[in-house]
């Protein structure tokens, strides 16, 4: 039974480490590594609970590089998924790339086909006016190549891509926002 299509315009895509979670400089490597922010569960579940479509695209080169596994990955994020329905809410589909910056893949951010293969697997043709919600540059630059509206937090690396592209916290092009929580109690009020 072939999923039905969703509007992108219903879609958020969230970055995992340093939105979803503390991201760490030395990976987040096992799951006692794996801390989400008590407010970024809360954020997704009053997402889906409000009719939006949750996903997320992270990049997990840590896998390339040995630290951990694939196994200790889908732990990591069965955690999460359980998180977010304990608090209500669900995550729609989530990808990851696992390859290294010399690996040549096309999925790693902000190369765009992690998103693209995102929206296939969710059946959404075009990722277009949907959210991306990053703390790194490359997110915001992966959902810009498919025409999602970049949003950055403070959180994770944020406030370091700010400093480092200060131009993206005055620009009409990038929403800022202490954390997913600050974008999604906007998001919510400008919705019918
Ligand atoms: O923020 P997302 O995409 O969810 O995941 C980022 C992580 O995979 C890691 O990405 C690494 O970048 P390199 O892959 O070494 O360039 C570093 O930034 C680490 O600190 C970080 O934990
Ligand atoms: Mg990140
Ligand atoms: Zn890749």
């Amino acid at each position: 039974m072939p999923r039905a299509e969703k509007p992108a315009a219903q879609l958020v895509i969230l970055d995992r480490d340093g939105v979803i979670n503390q991201d760490s400089d030395d990976y987040v490597k096992s799951l006692d590594e794996f801390l989400p922010y008590p407010q970024a569960i809360d954020a997704i579940a009053r997402l889906s609970r409000a009719g939006w479509t949750v996903a997320v695209a992270t990049n997990q080169s840590g896998i390339a590089r040995g630290y951990y596994d694939e196994t200790t990955l889908a732990a990591m994020h069965e955690r999460l998924n359980a998180l977010v329905a304990a608090a209500g809410g669900e995550i729609a589909h989530i990808v990851h790339c696992p390859h290294g910056p010399d690996d040549g893949c096309d999925c790693r951010k902000p190369l765009p086909g992690l998103l693209e293969r995102l929206g296939t697997e969710l059946g959404i043709d075009s990722l277009a006016g949907s959210w991306m919600v990053g703390d790194s540059l490359r997110d915001l630059e992966a959902g810009e190549a498919v025409g999602c509206r970049p949003v950055l937090v403070r959180t994770g690396k944020g406030e370091r891509t700010l400093a480092r592209h200060p131009e993206r916290s005055g620009d009409d092009r990038t929403q800022v926002f202490d954390d997913l929580a600050g974008f999604v109690d906007w998001l919510l009020e400008r919705q019918p």
